[in-house]
């Protein structure tokens, strides 16, 4: 095994390992094998880190006959010790997943484990309530603590004004407006990145992601070398790990999946953000009200009201639709897996029973 266990290495603690993670562990467990965090997945093996050091991990074949990507950066695994392969994944605390890129159902975990989603948004034309309550969505499904961090406040002339607008779609959020490239920026988000503490951040392109990782790294040349080196041609290509260490002792999970974060069956989520509007549709006259134009909607009176925004109801109406179809899609796909496992065993039967008439 690739590893060097045995040498300094980060304390579980360090790692992030939490009660929740031991208590899942036999003593028999404790003696087969050792705890280890995902730094990144590969086709059919992993690399880990561990109180040891790293090591470069076999996933067991179970686990690639449903695809690697079921194992995800940020996962807590059990590693045999002695050889290189993975006895077991452990139940995670929280879970961001997507709908697979060029697929229309399939459910990808994308990042395991983390405590903090740092939803990055810029105080100008990026700015975008409903797009700052998907990410919300996503992070509330996931039981993830959601942070709004709002950049390029030294560019606009008021940051409170859109301050104020994020208070009133996420109530309960952390918001913070800040010059990702300014020096009291580590302080004012030190809270979130305690060691042991693993964060992500997620916005759209030129929001300043890179810029918020460069600065809490202190060094520019640091960070892009922990995430990027260049290939034989001189370009930059992003290397293995995903998992990367940052100075105040979080972790940093950085996948490409994070940045076209697509919206699947996060109905909980969607719930939880648009309490206040669930809340209201709860007295519409029948319960499967579509609250466009039907009898009785109580959300159309409130609107009529003026009682509660119609982009706010219409985001609701657009995000619930969305994890509905996705929850509907993934019920379907595992209906129609579980049908071809079934076929496939009355096939295997019947073969088995013509042998024995033989
Ligand atoms: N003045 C100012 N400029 C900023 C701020 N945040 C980001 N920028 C600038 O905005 C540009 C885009 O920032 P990036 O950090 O590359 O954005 P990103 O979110 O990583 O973008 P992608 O890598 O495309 O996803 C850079 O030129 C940054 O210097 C800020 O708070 N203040
Ligand atoms: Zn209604």
């Amino acid at each position: 095994m690739t590893s060097n266990h045995g040498a300094a290495g980060p304390s579980l603690s360090q790692l992030g390992w939490r009660p929740f993670y031991a208590q899942q562990l036999t003593l028999q467990d404790l003696e087969a094998g050792f705890p280890a965090r995902v730094a990144s997945v590969h086709r059919s093996r992993i690399d880990v880190l561990h109180e040891g050091g790293d090591a470069s991990v076999t996933l067991p074949g179970s686990l690639l006959a449903d695809g690697s990507a079921s194992v995800t950066v940020g996962d807590w695994v059990l590693v045999e010790s002695g050889t290189d392969r993975m006895l077991r994944l452990l139940e995670r605390a929280s879970l961001i997943a997507r709908i697979a890129a060029g697929s229309q159902h399939e459910m990808q975990p994308i990042a395991a484990n983390l405590d903090t989603l740092l939803i990055v948004s810029s105080c100008n034309a990026d700015f975008n309530l409903s797009r700052l309550e998907r990410y919300l969505s996503v992070a509330l499904d996931a039981r993830v603590e959601p942070v709004i961090l709002l950049t390029k406040a030294d560019l606009c002339d008021d940051p409170r004004e859109y301050l104020d607008q994020v208070a009133q779609v996420a109530r309960n959020v952390a918001a913070i407006a800040l010059n990702a490239l300014g020096d009291e920026t580590p302080k004012r988000l030190a809270p979130w990145l305690g060691a042991g503490q693993s964060v992500a951040f997620v916005g759209s392109s030129g929001v300043g992601k890179s810029t918020l990782v460069n600065t809490l790294t202190l060094s520019a040349q640091q960070a892009t070398a922990g995430i990027r080196e260049d290939d034989a041609r001189g370009r930059h290509t992003t290397t293995a790990r995903n998992l990367i260490a940052m100075p105040g002792g979080a972790w940093l999970i950085d996948t490409p999946g994070m940045r076209e974060l697509k919206i699947g069956a996060v109905e909980s989520g969607v719930s939880a953000v648009f309490d206040d509007v669930e809340a209201l549709a709860s007295a519409c006259r029948y319960r499967d009200c579509s609250h466009e134009g039907d009898e009785g909607c109580a959300l159309q009176a409130a609107l009529e009201r003026g009682e509660i925004d119609e982009r706010r109801v219409t985001s609701y109406l657009k995000l619930q639709r969305e994890a509905a179809n996705a929850a509907r899609t993934t019920r379907e796909r595992r209906e129609r897996e579980r049908f071809f496992g079934r076929q496939y065993k009355a096939v295997q039967d019947q073969q088995r029973k013509e042998k024995q008439g033989r």
